[in-house]
């Protein structure tokens, strides 16, 4: 059975858009990152996963549970760190795991302690006398120290320096190879690259992409460089359709491959090239025309696929 399904979700707030017909299935296991602009509704769809929010229309389940109707109990096997982090001015991560323990029924002391050290946390500072990140990293240890079966995350790298960003990153995968699912949305592509099994991404409250990343990986651009024995045989040379040309610098052409990689080294087979260089999947350069708000862009995404 899948950890969080959603079927079309909606929530409008008046006349403001929300989120419209948004449709999920997230996995036991899988690192889920959930992508979008700005204003697209990530943290709308957070809400009303974590029964914050009552949906206009939709439903959302977790653990075969209504989000909104059985909220609490869904909540006791979740770990959850909102976007926006508010804590007490007198917390501290050592107060911070005896509270949270004792509202889980749980001894979270030490397994926090040890979260709290791999995090680089004082036990004893006080929020108010902590900085951003600091807030951010007491956030997350409170979410992760009882173990959770899922950790809804918003943004949870937002604050954090790289070398935190990586504790995070380990932290996760572990808990998804003890069959831990993860949920959490980002604006950092090259985060949800290295970490994240699928990928969703919402525009303009809509999910536009919903893929396994390998998938994606298989049909973004790439970089080539096809060098010729001289200027004129790389003017002369005509490209076909699955090779966009970009410029041309004395006898190299620049070009991006839109397709298999096979395709393009049969096709090499049989012009006069004295060299190739083909570079790694640019998802990024995907990742942004999903991000560009005219339809047109999605338009041309589709019809590259
Ligand atoms: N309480 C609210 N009242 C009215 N409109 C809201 C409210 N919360 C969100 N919205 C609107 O819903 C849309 C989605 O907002 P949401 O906060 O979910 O986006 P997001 O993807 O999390 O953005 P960001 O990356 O900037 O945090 C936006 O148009 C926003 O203005």
């Amino acid at each position: 059975m899948s950890v969080l399904v959603t079927h079309s979700l909606c929530k409008s707030y008046g006349a403001r858009r929300g989120v419209n017909d948004i449709n999920l299935t997230v996995d036991h296991g899988e690192i889920f990152g959930f992508l979008g602009p700005n204003g697209a509704g990530k943290s709308t769809t957070i809400r009303l996963l974590m029964g914050f929010l009552k949906p206009s229309s939709g439903t959302a389940t977790i653990f075969g549970k209504d989000c909104w109707t059985d909220s609490e109990s869904v909540k006791r096997d979740l770990g959850y760190v909102a976007g926006d982090v508010r804590l007490y001015p007198w917390l501290t991560a050592r107060r911070a795991f005896r509270i949270v323990g004792e509202i889980r029924h749980q001894d979270l002391f030490e397994e926090g302690l040890k979260l709290a050290e791999r995090f680089r946390l004082e036990p004893d500072l006080p929020v108010r006398k902590m900085s951003r990140g600091n807030r951010q990293k007491l956030a997350l240890v409170m979410a992760l120290a009882h173990r959770p079966k899922l950790v809804i995350l918003d943004e949870p790298t937002s604050g954090l320096d790289p070398l935190m960003q990586d504790t995070l990153a380990d932290c996760l995968k572990e808990m998804a190879s003890e069959g831990r699912t993860i949920f959490f949305s980002s604006h950092t592509l090259s985060e949800v690259e290295s970490l994240c099994d699928r990928i969703a991404i919402v525009r303009d409250g809509r999910i536009v992409a919903d893929e396994k990343l390998a998938t994606m990986k298989q049909r973004a651009p790439r970089s080539v460089i096809l060098t010729f024995a001289t200027d004129e045989a790389a003017t002369l040379c005509e490209t076909p359709e699955f090779l966009h040309k970009q410029k041309q610098t004395a006898n190299q052409i620049h070009l991006q491959l839109h397709g298999p990689a096979i395709e393009l080294t049969n096709w090499a087979a049989t012009q006069t090239i004295t060299d190739i260089s083909i570079g790694p999947p640019n998802l990024e350069s995907l990742f942004r025309r999903y991000y560009q708000t005219d339809e047109a862009a999605a338009a041309s995404v589709e019809a590259q696929q």
